[in-house]
């Protein structure tokens, strides 16, 4: 598959809340289109806060790129509202699978498609090609989503997601709290949409092990900073990558000793 037309480009991003702490300082990596990219690192390294960026989304919290900037098909998305970026198809799953507990599973899809043009018979068929990625959803679409499990609730995020007809889908941290065969479900899922739909994916993991397997190319964030990027196959192999991330020794101790040298990305 050619990945040559960048979809995303996150260039030298640094970032900061309430003008005081510094959370991104130098966040480089590209998305191309057809690639799913994963975004790894442990907790607090940055992954949200640069998935936020991505969707214009860290001024609501009062959050500011105050360095580099973010192209999304060449648009800064600075420049854009959160829901314009959605409209031209940059479309974000937040973490935490937010769903309207109260409304049942369809019907939470289908808030997914409002802004869609075309009326009824076109969300019709956005809702089965969602039915058909994820059969799971189809037999529950009448349940209350809070009465549903964690994994039925993370694909109801999805599947919402894709009911504004993304062209990159943003996940941040799909795996949370969810058993591993449920994982393995949800990113195989993930894999064929991008395979059979050519959907772009860029996806935010402390579950190395998970993301690695089914990404094209990897991002590793340490602090704020990335400090490795490559093929998501040649990662897997590194033994530093091996023994930090992929679970075969503990982490170190301190929070923020660097576990990987920085590598200039
Ligand atoms: N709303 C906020 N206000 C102030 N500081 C924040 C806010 N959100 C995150 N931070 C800080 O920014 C840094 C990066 O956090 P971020 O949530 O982006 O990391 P993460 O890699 O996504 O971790 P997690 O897996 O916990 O979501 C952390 O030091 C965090 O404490």
């Amino acid at each position: 598959m050619g990945h040559n037309e960048v979809l995303l480009s996150v260039n030298g991003v640094k970032a900061t809340y309430n003008h005081a702490i510094t959370a991104l300082h130098g966040v480089t990596f590209t998305v191309a289109r057809g690639e799913i990219v994963a975004l790894l690192g442990a907790n607090g390294a940055g992954k949200t806060t640069t998935l936020k960026a991505v969707s214009n989304l860290l001024p609501a919290e009062r959050g500011l790129v105050t360095e580099g900037n973010i192209l999304f098909q060449g648009l800064d998305v600075a420049t854009a509202k959160p829901a314009d970026l959605v409209r031209s198809g940059l479309v974000q799953v937040l973490e935490g699978r937010h769903c309207f507990r109260s409304l049942t599973v369809e019907e939470n899809l289908v808030t997914g498609g409002l802004g869609r043009s075309g009326g009824r018979a076109e969300i019709a068929a956005a809702l089965e090609k969602v039915y058909a990625h994820f059969p799971r959803l189809k037999e529950k679409r009448h349940a209350l989503s809070g009465l549903t499990s964690g994994g039925e609730q993370q694909m109801t995020a999805i599947g919402r997601a894709l009911m504004s007809r993304p062209r990159l889908l943003v996940l941040d941290e799909p795996s949370m709290g969810l058993a591993p065969i449920v994982v393995q479900d949800i990113f195989r899922t993930l894999r064929r949409l991008n395979r059979e739909e050519g959907l772009s994916i860029l996806v935010a993991e402390q579950n190395s092990t998970v993301a690695l397997k089914y990404a094209d190319r990897a991002t590793i964030l340490e602090n704020g900073a990335a400090v490795l990027s490559g093929d998501a196959a040649e990662l897997r192999n590194r033994d530093d990558v091996k023994a930090f991330y992929l679970g075969q020794s503990p982490r170190p101790a301190a929070p923020n000793t660097p576990i990987l040298p920085a590598i200039a990305v």
